[in-house]
């Protein structure tokens, strides 16, 4: 059997990407020219073999994108979509002519519901509006696609006799929609098959799917396609697409790539300009994607478990089919939460300049694990903060041990409880405020005739769980100490830095030195 499509491409599947056609007709997606053609710019660059750009007969704006897409797109195919009438066929021919490699693909219905009902038109009558159709496009460019709309829920006889209608009027590439998003994957993969074997003229052709996601089956559907004798995958950046969208170019490719041991086809895709691409539509369309999205998704190669954690550390294929630079995702992201575990937070320590013996580290990360069950997000800042209070408090002779705080309309109080050097004191105290109540408890336990200088507070990251920051300034005959302290708990946090403030100020009293600027640990 000769064929006039090379061994080579069958050893290839070839990406359509169709984000600006079945993409854009997602509710809200609509992209302007000016994005379009950028989008196109990106796609190029990314390897895709064919990018549709439009549906060039539904308005004047997509005419446009898709004839300045051709004007500008030299490395891919630029196509078109068109009913199965002359007057779409002529205005997308109109719009493709300018490009280098531009391609007619014409849509006609093939599923007894879609003839009876939308199309209104009988089997035959389909057939004869198929030869006249491709005919018409043919003879307009020779890059032809044919697409059974609504494919997998035709009578496979009729479908057949279809797509030979289609080959005998000259389609290079036939399409074979899961419209609807009904199929499975056994019965995608035995659909191209049967067809690949059964139909007159299947090597004059290229089989391609297109599926969509109403059950969640769009890729797993399209790569059995590809097992049943498919070479071109019409997809979607994101899964893009009408309703629950397209089959997600990024998971295609990346299957493909991954598990060639299962399809041992290559793509084009230059996959480190993936996340780029996934940002950019994300970002004119203003869908956003999941955090969990295969291969984009923030957290797609986020690891936040102490055993997950501790196996990356260890060999990263522990836990990582692809490595994040392969699809332009940047490193590995070991997230700290309160699932961490100690080799984690070590490495994490080390990346801040932090290296702590065996004893601090545990004194750090027991107080880790405590901020992390109250915060959503640790952040770098927040380790810094902790790890920084937790060495200026290593060696103090006071310490807080529990602190109540009533604040509100009816007045201000606060109930305190200090170690001092070994002696648990509790005090009660009141104050113009919850501050000033909470530090005339210390002075109550711990009397002293030094003056408050600077009370500072900030927020060391974003947020209404962010842990404040607090700095405190005493004053006591010319000498000078700063104490500071962070803690979710704004309170606990000032009373921390006042005690640290007057542990240092103390302990220059006792070494005899001299008045000094700044005197905290830090
Ligand atoms: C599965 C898919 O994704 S197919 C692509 C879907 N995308 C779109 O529809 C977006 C662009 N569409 C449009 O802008 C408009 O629908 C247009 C310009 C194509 C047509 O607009 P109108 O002429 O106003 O027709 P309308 O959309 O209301 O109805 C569709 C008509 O096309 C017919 N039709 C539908 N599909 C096809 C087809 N593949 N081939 C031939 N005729 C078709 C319908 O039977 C109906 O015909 P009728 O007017 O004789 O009843
Ligand atoms: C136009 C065709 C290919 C389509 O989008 C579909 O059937 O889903
Ligand atoms: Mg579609």
């Amino acid at each position: 059997m000769t064929s006039p499509v090379s061994d080579s491409k069958r050893d290839r599947v070839i990406i359509f990407d169709t984000t600006m056609r079945d993409g854009e007709q997602s509710p809200g997606a609509s992209m302007s020219l000016e994005e379009k053609l950028e989008l196109a710019k990106i796609l190029e660059e990314m390897g895709v073999d064919v990018i549709e750009a439009g549906f060039p007969i539904a308005s004047n704006g997509d005419f446009e994108a898709v004839r300045e897409v051709s004007k500008i797109v030299t490395e891919s195919t630029v196509a078109g979509l068109c009913r199965a009438h002359q007057v779409d066929i002529d205005r997308c021919h109109e719009a493709i002519k300018h490009a280098k490699r531009g391609r007619i693909h014409i849509v006609i219905a093939t599923s007894p519901l879609h003839m009876k009902h939308k199309l209104q038109m009988e089997p035959e009558a389909v057939l004869e509006a198929i030869t006249k159709s491709v005919g018409h496009a043919r003879n307009l460019c020779g890059d032809v696609e044919w697409s059974a709309e609504d494919a997998t829920r035709s009578e496979r006889d009729f479908l057949r006799r279809a797509i030979e209608t289609a080959i005998k009027a000259g389609a290079t590439t036939i399409n074979l929609p899961d419209t609807v998003g009904y199929t499975y994957p056994s019965e995608y993969a035995d659909l191209f098959k049967y067809m690949v074997e059964n139909v007159e003229g299947a090597d004059k052709a290229i089989f391609s799917t297109h599926c969509h996601n109403d059950l969640g089956l769009a890729v797993a559907n399209s790569l059995a396609g590809v097992q049943g004798g498919a070479r071109q995958v019409e997809c979607a950046v994101n899964g893009l697409g009408e309703r629950a969208g397209n089959a997600a170019l990024e998971e295609i490719v990346m299957a493909l790539k991954v598990r060639g041991d299962q399809l041992p086809y290559e793509t084009g895709i230059v996959t480190q300009h993936i996340t780029r691409a996934s940002r950019y539509v994300s970002a004119i369309t203003g869908f956003p994607v999941q955090f969990n999205k295969a291969i984009v998704g923030k957290n797609a190669f986020s690891h936040e478990s102490g055993i997950h954690q501790d196996g990356m550390l260890k060999n990263r294929e522990t836990y990582e089919i692809m490595r994040p630079e392969d699809v332009g995702q940047g490193a590995t992201n070991l997230v700290m939460g309160k699932h961490s575990g100690r080799h984690a937070f070590r490495e994490k320590l080390k990346g801040l300049g932090y290296e702590l013996g065996q004893n601090a580290l545990n004194e750090a990360f027991g107080r880790f694990k405590d901020l992390a069950d109250k915060k959503k997000h640790v952040f770098d800042d927040d380790i810094i903060a902790l790890v920084d209070d937790a060495l200026a408090r290593g060696s103090e002779k006071i310490r807080v041990v529990r602190l109540r705080v009533v604040a509100g309309t009816e007045g201000q109080s606060a109930e305190l409880t200090l170690d001092v050097d070994g002696e648990v004191k509790t005090a009660h105290a009141t104050g113009d405020g919850p501050v000033d109540a909470v530090f005339n408890a210390i002075i109550e336990i711990v009397p002293h005739s030094a003056a408050l200088r600077l009370f500072q507070v900030h927020a060391v990251t974003e947020g209404t769980d962010a842990q404040a920051q607090v700095s405190v300034r005493l004053e006591d005959d010319g000498r000078i100490a700063t104490g500071q302290a962070a803690d979710t708990d704004t309170l606990t946090a000032s009373a921390k830095a006042y005690v640290n403030a007057l542990n240092n100020l103390f302990s220059r009293k006792e070494k005899g030195r001299p008045e000094t600027a700044i005197a905290s640990g830090f």
